[in-house]
């Protein structure tokens, strides 16, 4: 979440906007990184408390399993008082927050607006977090993946058998909470921001502005320029060895933690698909390492054809680089972003909820991606991730053209800078508009 907020604090900085970014302590190297107008976008990192249950030094999304997220978010909450200490003195025209539940009683008192931002795709904020359903820990599996009534689509939706593989959906104290605390902030903030645009969910946000009877706003995919730096030697030697369009490029983001079976069990696939491949993924659970985590005998077997990253890798540049045809991602949003205006193909393996919600619009509704489908035990397998990958790699595959020809169409709209630009102006007229008539 705090990548895509300083994306747009980027973009608002562009513009003249002056932008303070409260943040967690240790976020701050990674994220300063990222500040391309430090003389108009100011960090304000914040202690967060210990709680027990929590890793030592927890401090983001990325240190912790989805399931610790609900003690993260009381650590958040304890950041209260540094946050109001902070408001107080800087007096902001507007708060953008989304798990801050209590942002909006702190911007009323000082007479300031709340947007409510959403990093996640409309078609999940719209499906599980609207007034008209009631999510509480007695809500059973079958009741939760019901759509709302007026829910704008039939195949954005999470099937019932895949259900016990998607990590969050089966603690229904963490659906409840995380239930209770996000419906809290979309009704008390002020509006609603969201990182998308009428193009591909439109329905959705239509649907959400109704639902909570306040204006929605569409900042677009609000994705970074180019960084000006070069792809590293090291990654643009290796890629530069293979034909253009042919390498597979592999990351699940920065939440995804793999099983070590599964994790294997993806290897062999990338290995029996016979493309050269670059996969970027964090090692397995039980793994200190990736090496550690490969199957017997892979590295032999695959030699210079593939490499296995354990840690980030710099995906943007990446993406862009001519060798890379193939894109297997988790679908999450700033992923999906991305892979929309690559010359990629797309292949999908979702883990968390919204990632699901966002592989259904992308292969159902916009039919530009493919997804792998899971066994009954709910692991990708070798065969079914080889066949996905050659299916798109396929020249004279009828299903990997149609996608691909899909694809080149949304992002020869998405991808120019002309079209982003004029996102993010509306997007701040809309603001001011807001701003400048009190009774908004
Ligand atoms: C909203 C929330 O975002 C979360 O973020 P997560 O990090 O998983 O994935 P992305 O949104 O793709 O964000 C990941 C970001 O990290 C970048 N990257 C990733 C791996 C790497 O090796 N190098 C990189 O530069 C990538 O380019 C992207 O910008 C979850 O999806 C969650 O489902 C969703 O609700």
């Amino acid at each position: 979440h705090l990548i895509p907020y300083l994306h747009l604090s980027n973009k608002l900085a562009e513009r003249g906007v002056k932008v303070s970014f409260l943040l967690p302590k240790g976020a701050l190297t990674k994220l300063q990184q990222l500040n391309h107008h430090p003389k108009l976008i100011h960090f304000f990192p914040l202690v967060i408390p210990h709680v027990d249950g929590l890793p030592p030094g927890a401090e983001t999304a990325s240190d912790v399993p989805f399931s610790l997220h609900q003690l993260l978010a009381s650590a958040l909450d304890k950041t209260r008082d540094q946050v109001e200490t902070i408001l107080t003195s800087l007096k902001p025209d507007i708060v953008f927050f989304d798990f801050g539940r209590w942002i909006p009683e702190i911007t009323r008192q000082l007479g300031t607006k709340s947007f409510y931002y959403s990093v996640i795709n409309a078609c999940t904020l719209s499906f599980f977090r609207v007034p008209v359903r009631r999510i509480t820990v007695e809500t059973t599996m079958e009741e939760l993946i019901q759509p709302p009534p007026g829910y704008p689509s039939t195949t954005v939706k999470i099937k019932h058998n895949e259900t016990p593989h998607i990590a969050g959906l089966n603690d229904p104290r963490l659906g409840a909470f995380l239930h209770e605390r996000l419906t809290t902030g979309l009704r008390e903030c002020d509006a609603i921001a969201l990182r998308s645009c009428q193009e591909i969910e439109g329905a959705y946000s239509d649907y959400l502005a109704q639902q909570y009877s306040k204006l929605v706003l569409l900042t677009g995919p609000v994705l970074p320029e180019t960084p000006a730096t070069q792809l590293e030697e090291k990654w643009d030697e290796w890629l530069n060895k293979f034909e253009s369009g042919s390498v597979v490029y592999c990351a699940f983001g920065s939440q995804i933690t793999l099983q070590k079976e599964q994790f294997q069990e993806l290897m062999v696939g990338f290995e029996l698909s016979g493309c050269p491949f670059l996969v970027a993924l964090t090692p397995p659970h039980g793994c200190s390492t990736i090496e550690e985590a490969l199957p017997e005998g892979f590295k032999e077997r695959i030699g210079e054809r593939g490499w296995v990253n354990g840690g980030w890798v710099p995906q943007t540049l990446i993406l862009k680089h001519p060798s890379i045809g193939c894109f297997v991602s988790h679908c999450g949003f700033g992923s999906m972003w991305e892979s929309l205006v690559s010359d990629c193909q797309i292949v999908l393996i979702p883990f968390l909820p919204d990632q699901v919600m966002g592989t259904r619009l992308m292969v159902e509704e916009l039919k530009v991606a493919i997804e792998v489908e899971r066994g009954e035990d709910g692991m990708i397998g070798k065969k079914a991730l080889s066949k996905a990958i050659q299916l798109v790699m396929d020249n004279e595959s009828e299903l990997g053209n149609s996608v691909k020809n899909n694809h080149i169409k949304l992002k020869n709209i998405f991808s120019s800078k002309d079209w982003q630009d004029k996102k993010i102006d509306s997007f701040v007229q809309d603001v001011q508009f807001i701003l400048e008539s009190p009774g908004a």
